[in-house]
């Protein structure tokens, strides 16, 4: 039997739209993300569990998890036969990568169970391409820091895809999920074709930027850079409510806020935890919209995807 969990990610961290992605954790240790155990059978079997899998599509063939298992056996050119339980804890459309958490973690355990056919360049590749058939297009900033853990910059070079680049490690990352769901495909879709020149040069300087403080290790200039001129000017109107919040988490005291990935989640970074902590109760009564949302207080997840033992302990 092989257990894998797949950790939620913050894909754009403010700054970096498509281009930073940071894996998180709650910091009591909770696991935030999704399980696939793998048992061998003798046929292909899905089993949905978890607080989330009520609202994954009924149609198993529709599960990205099946269409992972489809595509891995293509690939190694071999039919094997396995049963799947998904863990869906990770809300679908929330902006918090759940289907990189489904696509990563079974990716992993078949490529574990398989003896690792696939080296880590080619499982992300086939990673980012499922994520863009979701999607619309091909992302890599849930899946590589689903799978790789930390920060990671995307670079997709013809080498090397995606590295970590250092964290700040006094930030907490208060992440707010309201209880709603926004789709991927739209919030990419009502996105501009095309920007303005002074938009783009502002945006690489923004990046760059923060790039360099984060590897000069001025965390007040990071802050201060991890801003979006790509994506949140158009999806807030999709967001009504996350101006309004963003501009009471800074009054709070947060370092950055924006939106986590499409939303509707929010992310805030702090660098103390009482600023966190008040963050976290001002979002829990004001920002949630119904029982399901939730709030965590989270450091960034430096170690990505992990096999778990039997009663979820790191292996
Ligand atoms: N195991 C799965 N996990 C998540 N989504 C799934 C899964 N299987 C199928 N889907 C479908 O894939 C689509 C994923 O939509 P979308 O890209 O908005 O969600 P997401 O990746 O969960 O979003 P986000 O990155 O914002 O968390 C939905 O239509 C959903 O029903
Ligand atoms: N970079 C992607 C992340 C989606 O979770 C986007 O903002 O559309």
């Amino acid at each position: 039997m092989i257990k894998i969990y797949a950790p939620a990610s913050i894909g754009n961290v403010g700054v970096g739209f498509d281009i930073l992605g940071a894996a998180i954790i709650p910091i009591n240790g909770t696991l935030l993300g999704d399980l696939v155990t793998i048992k061998p059978s003798t046929q292909f079997k899905l089993v949905n569990t978890g607080i989330f899998s009520n609202k994954l599509p009924k149609n198993t063939n529709q599960n990205i998890v099946w269409k992972c298992w489809l595509k891995f056996c293509q690939i190694i050119k071999k039919n094997v036969p396995v049963s799947i339980i998904l863990e869906k804890n990770m809300p679908i459309g929330s902006g918090l990568g759940s289907s990189a958490c489904s696509v990563v973690a079974t990716l992993v355990a078949m490529n574990e169970f398989c003896d690792k056919p696939l080296n880590s360049k080619e499982l992300l590749l086939l990673m980012g391409e499922i994520e863009g058939e979701i999607s619309g297009s091909i992302h890599y900033d849930n899946v590589a820091p689903s799978y790789l853990g930390g920060l990671q910059l995307i670079l997709e070079d013809s080498e090397i895809i995606s590295q970590k680049i250092p964290n700040f490690k006094n930030w907490f990352w208060v992440i707010a999920w309201p209880g709603i769901n926004v789709s991927t495909a739209e919030a990419r879709d009502i996105l501009p074709k095309k920007y303005k020149k002074e938009i783009c040069i502002k945006n690489n300087r923004y990046l760059a930027g923060f790039i360099h403080a984060s590897y000069s290790k001025q965390p007040h200039l990071a802050a201060r850079l991890m801003q979006d001129f790509i994506a949140e000017p158009y999806r807030i109107k999709i967001l009504p409510n996350f101006l309004e919040a963003k501009e009471k988490i800074k009054k709070i005291g947060a370092i950055s806020c924006g939106i986590s990935g499409s939303g509707p989640a929010l992310f805030a970074v702090a660098d103390n935890i009482h600023i966190a902590e008040e963050i976290s109760l001002w979002l829990r009564k004001n920002y949630l919209q119904n029982n399901t949302g939730f709030v965590h207080i989270c450091f960034l997840d430096l170690k990505g995807v992990r096999q778990l033992g039997q009663n979820n302990e790191t292996l």
